[in-house]
């Protein structure tokens, strides 16, 4: 059965008749609106003195009539309607009662719910007059990537509108085929709106596609755009909003990845507005987390974060539809949807928080056994990406995964390793380090970070070769001082200096050794030998002191 939306408060009963009636007619092939039902469409909104809309699948079939009232209607959520590949498979017909032609909302929704297209019919005495048609076009003309139809007369249709449509669709298809590599994976555009320099914002979206590529998704475009102000409703301004709905059906996307952390509000404000999937930063980070995690203990912190993160994220449109529960057995009459997943997330949570205090006791026992046991611990710290593990598999012969994605390791790990001058040490490597760190991220890592206290040195891992270096180093200097590490010895590793050409690595050298910096690779075992020279010398006069210090209260 046709569903009938909107706003039918107050509708007579033979109203309302009239209505399913219409709802239950077929659209005869070929027409956008076969001229009965065109006819039977504006007598009713004429009478209503409301704009009615029908949402027509290419078969002819009604998918939902639409109720609005004399200036504007609203859609339902289309999800899982229509069946088109890079076109809905829907396309809309809407009365109107005041302006004639296809208006920016239209336009709008015609984009952001990828519609077949989008018509409007104007009306004379309760009678059809006009039918104003536009549709999305795959290649942007005169700055526009929609075009319109000749407005005519419904009787006076010429040619088939499923023609039209098949020939967009596979317009479509030639403008931008889907690679068959592609298949599966998520198609994002990426977004950042900012108020920061240019240059600053630039090297976050640069740093927003390395974390898209690490979490598998493809990217097809980028959009930067500056403001002074952001916008409180939608970040950015609605034509912007716009232009990059045109692009997602010219590009196939189903993914928008936003740089900036979304409010609540507005990724409401915007998954209303498209049937696209929109995540923010943070996100994406939690995603690939979610997918890296081994141990139990880290597992348990991502869900954590995710939860927290989603939380006020829920819907909050609290319709009469929502009431789902109720009466016998429920947990109270009219307790709606989103209460009962707000407090099952809740009651997740708290499990969770409970299992994390056990993981962490035993932790703290296992650690307290190590450090019985007396043997230095040296932590490997640095910006995702750095080569921590790189270099603590090289130190150690060991094979810890070390790829060339952001956040290849999640979770720490320890080996053990003998120096030159047989001195014995647990080396551990850590979560890499990012700008702008998810604040529940950096709560939820805190116990595995609070590791990082019984370092007796800290090796700060910078890759020299990213032009970001310095900045990143920043970063994770700023953290250490965050998590009250900067107490602790630490040394500044300048890794990938392979990656140098000769003259910029002889002054990066120099330039490190002026402020006690090593450069090393971390692949090449022979470039680490002046780092653990360096690294035995600090532990070995810091177990000096200890030394020293108990011998003093022996005395
Ligand atoms: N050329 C070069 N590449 C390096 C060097 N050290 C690491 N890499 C590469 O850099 C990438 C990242 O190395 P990882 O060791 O995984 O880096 P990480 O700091 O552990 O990164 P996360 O665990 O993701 O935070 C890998 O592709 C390494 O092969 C180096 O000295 N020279
Ligand atoms: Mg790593």
């Amino acid at each position: 059965m046709t569903s009938i939306s909107g706003n039918t408060t107050g509708l007579k009963p033979a109203q309302q008749r009239a209505l399913e009636r219409l709802a239950e007619r077929r659209i005869a092939q070929g027409d956008i609106i076969d001229r009965e039902t065109a006819r039977q469409l504006a007598a009713l909104s004429f009478a209503l003195n409301r704009q009615l809309g029908l949402l027509i699948h290419r078969s002819g079939q009604i998918a939902c009539l639409m109720v609005g009232d004399f200036g504007r209607i609203t859609f339902p959520a289309l999800a899982g309607l229509g069946s088109g590949k890079r076109l809905r498979g829907l396309r809309c017909v809407r009365t109107t009662l005041g302006q004639t032609g296809i208006t920016d909302e239209d336009v709008m929704d015609l984009a952001c719910l990828r519609l077949d297209l989008f018509s409007v019919l104007s009306l004379r005495d309760g009678l059809p007059d006009r039918l104003f048609t536009a549709h999305l076009i795959p290649q942007n003309r005169a700055g526009r990537d929609w075009a319109e139809l000749p407005p005519v007369h419904p009787a006076n249709q010429s040619g088939s509108c499923l023609a039209l449509i098949e020939a967009l669709e596979d317009e479509f298809a030639r403008t931008t085929p889907l690679a068959a590599v592609d298949a599966g994976k998520d198609r994002a555009i990426l977004v950042s709106v900012s108020t920061a320099p240019r240059q600053e914002a630039e090297a976050s979206l640069n740093e927003l596609a390395e974390l898209a590529r690490s979490a598998g998704v493809v990217v097809l475009d980028r959009v930067l755009q500056r403001r002074r102000q952001l916008h409180p409703r939608f970040l950015m301004g609605q034509g912007k909003l716009l232009e990059i709905m045109l692009a997602s059906v010219r590009l196939a996307a189903n993914l928008l990845i936003f740089d900036q952390e979304l409010t609540p509000s507005q990724m409401r404000s915007i998954t209303d507005h498209s049937d696209l999937r929109v995540i923010d930063r943070t996100q994406l980070i939690l995603d690939i987390f979610a997918r890296r995690a081994r141990s139990r203990e880290g597992k348990l912190q991502i869900e954590m974060a995710q939860l927290k993160y989603m939380l006020p994220r829920l819907g909050t449109r609290d319709d009469a539809l929502s009431r789902l529960t109720g009466g016998i057995g429920a947990r109270g009459p009219g307790e709606t949807r989103l209460e009962i997943d707000k407090r099952r997330i809740n009651d997740r949570i708290a499990r969770l928080a409970r299992e994390l205090k056990n993981v962490g006791q035993e932790r703290y026992r296992r650690r307290g056994r190590r450090r019985k046991r007396e043997v230095p611990v040296i932590s490997l710290v640095g910006y995702t990406n750095a080569g921590k593990s790189t270099l603590l598999n090289t130190l150690t012969h060991s094979d810890i995964l070390a790829e060339d994605l952001l956040f290849a390791t999640l979770d720490p790990s320890s080996r053990r390793l003998r120096f030159p001058e047989d001195m014995e040490v647990i080396i551990t490597d850590t979560v890499g380090f990012i700008r702008n760190l998810p604040a529940e991220l950096l709560k939820a890592f805190a116990s595995t970070l609070e590791e990082l206290r019984e370092a007796d040195l800290i090796l700060h891992v910078i890759d020299r070769a990213n032009p970001e270096w310095r900045q990143q180093a920043e970063v994770v200097a700023d953290l250490l001082t965050r998590l009250e590490l900067d107490s602790i010895p630490s040394i500044r590793v300048l890794n990938k200096m392979d990656l140098l050409g000769e003259a910029e690595k002889e002054k990066a050298l120099q330039e490190g050794a002026l402020h006690g910096d090593i450069g090393i690779s971390a692949m090449d075992s022979a470039s680490l030998r002046p780092l653990l020279g360096r690294a035995e010398k600090l532990l070995r006069s810091q177990s000096d002191r200890q030394f020293f210090a108990s011998a003093q209260v022996l005395k």
